[in-house]
């Protein structure tokens, strides 16, 4: 946002707003009535508004490289992080500290030379910005302030998909095992636990989506638990705001999550549970990618079913979690046709009806028992129980909420086999828990999960606020320090219109379902 106010002189070196560019860097060469004449670097002439400028640093011509930290920059704007931004990322330089926090730009490529042995060890106890910008000087400054203050801490990891949030969460999670290590003789180290166990986490949570091929759909946070000596002594995993519609409504060029792609390349079961080809399944053909560049899925699928014997999960249970992917993709082929009764519905055809028996067989329960589950409803009344027919769309509707309630249960499951099999530590009076959460969501369409993964990113910033701008702005007047404030757009209105009692979004929506609930 362009500075209110500015004082410009002829020479003044700024940045001027920009159709094409978003900003590009310019000279002030004259005045016009109340317009500013520019020279851009492009070479080009511009009368503009003195509202689309802001101030550029002076000295950007001598340091080619930037600046590591951004409060280096005497004009802390919008121009100026992004040029400073572009200039490492040039350089390989993808990190640049803003104070305490890490900006990370996604390389896109390989940079293992930082990320080795050498580099976590340079890192270990080195104070805080003294060495360049880094993930792991995040993850030492996080333990360091757990050791020294016996206070646990967290690391949040946020922005946009694809951004490179679960790499990040990675290489913290390296760096604290790397520094809080397992006495010699542990076999596995707790990150290697908890990376052992992301093969399976990935191919239930992960699907590939516009921007990535392997987004994560849900958020996580890792707590990993020391003990007073700051060794390592368990860990957690627990997700949050799975992306259970993804299951019954894809759209194209994305995809369903990846084991369902799996379970179908895995031969074997795939015979034994009639799945032949992803393309005849409903919940999968919505979009027409199946496969992913550099992946196949029939070896993701060994992949998987070995990340389940690390964990622990017995072959008897193994076959009950295929068993039920594949129930579900059955679940998604049954069509409906209006009934002979007013507003219901019944299987479509001889083919719907075979895979709601397919269904109904995985699941091991009874097909008439399924087919009234899905076509009928039950409301309890005083008098006893009234059961109301469905009409086709509402049958629909049931069929998918079932298989999303079976799939998000399904999941639950697993990560809760994957804790189990981590070790958690009961005694444990200290961790730095990382948190890996979606960003922002704005889509064509948003539904009530970009509504939830939305409001939790607006507390989330505030949280931020609270703590990076209001806690430093004060301690900057406590010592009279002459501070420029910084003008921050306080979210607390956007909190107020969702979660203020009572008539915020959610309280509205509950007492909603309260009134339709007892109206039935
Ligand atoms: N530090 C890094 N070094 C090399 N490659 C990286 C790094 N960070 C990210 N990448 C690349 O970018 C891809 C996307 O990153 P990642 O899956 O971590 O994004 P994300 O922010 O977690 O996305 P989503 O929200 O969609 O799950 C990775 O598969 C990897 O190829």
């Amino acid at each position: 946002m362009p500075e209110p106010k500015m004082n410009l002189r002829k020479g003044s070196k700024v940045w001027a707003e920009d159709k094409n560019l978003a900003w590009v860097a310019a000279e002030v060469t004259d005045f016009l009535a109340k317009q500013v004449k520019i020279l851009t670097v492009t070479g080009k002439q511009v009368l503009i508004v003195p509202e689309k400028l802001c101030p550029r640093d002076a000295d950007e011509e001598e340091e080619h490289g930037g600046v590591d930290d951004m409060t280096k920059l005497t004009y802390l704007n919008e121009p100026g992080v992004l040029y400073n931004l572009q200039r490492r990322y040039a350089l390989n330089d993808i990190y640049t500290y803003t104070g305490s926090i890490l900006i990370a730009v996604n390389p896109f490529t390989k940079l293992p030379h930082l990320y080795n042995v050498h580099m976590m060890e340079q890192y270990k106890g080195a104070p805080f910005g003294e060495l360049s910008p880094h993930v792991f000087a995040v993850a030492d400054a996080s333990y360091r302030a757990m050791m020294s203050e016996g206070r646990s801490q967290s690391i949040l990891v946020s922005g946009e998909s694809g951004a490179g949030k679960t790499e990040t969460t990675k290489l913290i999670m390296q760096y604290l095992t790397f520094v809080g290590g397992r006495a010699a003789g542990d076999d596995r180290t707790v990150e290697q636990q908890v990376l052992e166990s992301n093969p399976l986490l990935e191919a239930f949570g992960n699907a590939r989506t516009v921007r990535n091929d392997n987004s994560s759909r849900f958020g996580k946070f890792v707590e990993i638990q020391f003990d007073a000596t700051g060794r390592i002594s368990g860990a957690a995993i627990r997700t949050y705001l799975l992306e259970r519609s993804r299951v019954v409504q894809i759209t194209d060029p994305e995809r369903n999550y990846h084991c369902f792609y799996q379970l179908c390349a895995s031969e074997r079961d795939a015979e034994k549970y009639k799945l032949d080809n992803p393309h005849h399944f409903h919940y999968l053909n919505q979009s027409k990618i199946y496969e992913l560049d550099g992946v196949s899925n029939a070896e993701e699928y060994i992949k998987t079913r070995r990340a389940m014997d690390i964990v622990g999960i017995s072959n008897e249970d193994q076959e009950a979690i295929f068993r039920i992917l594949a129930a579900i993709l059955h679940l998604g082929n049954i069509e409906f046709s209006p009934g002979k009764e007013h507003d219901s519905s019944t299987v479509q055809d001889e083919k719907s009806s075979f895979h709601m028996q397919m269904a109904a067989d995985l699941f091991m329960c009874d097909a008439n028992l399924l087919f009234a589950t899905l076509c009928t409803r039950t409301i309890q009344t005083r008098e006893g129980n009234i059961i109301k027919a469905l009409d086709c769309n509402a049958a629909v509707a049931s069929r998918d909420a079932l298989a999303k309630t079976v799939y998000a249960r399904l999941f639950d499951w697993l990560v809760e086999k994957i804790n189990r099999s981590v070790g958690q530590d009961p005694t444990s009076q200290i961790q730095v828990g990382v948190l890996d959460i979606y960003g922002f969501e704005c889509f064509k369409y948003n539904s009530f999960e970009q509504f939830c993964i939305n409001f939790a990113n607006e507390k989330l910033q505030q949280h931020f606020n609270e703590h990076v701008f209001k806690m430093e702005q004060e301690e900057y007047r406590k010592e009279e320090i002459n501070w420029s404030y910084i003008e921050f757009i306080d979210n607390q209105d956007v909190l107020d219109l969702i979660e203020k009692k009572p008539i915020g979004i959610i309280a509205l929506l509950d007492e909603a379902w309260y009134c339709l609930s007892s109206s039935l």
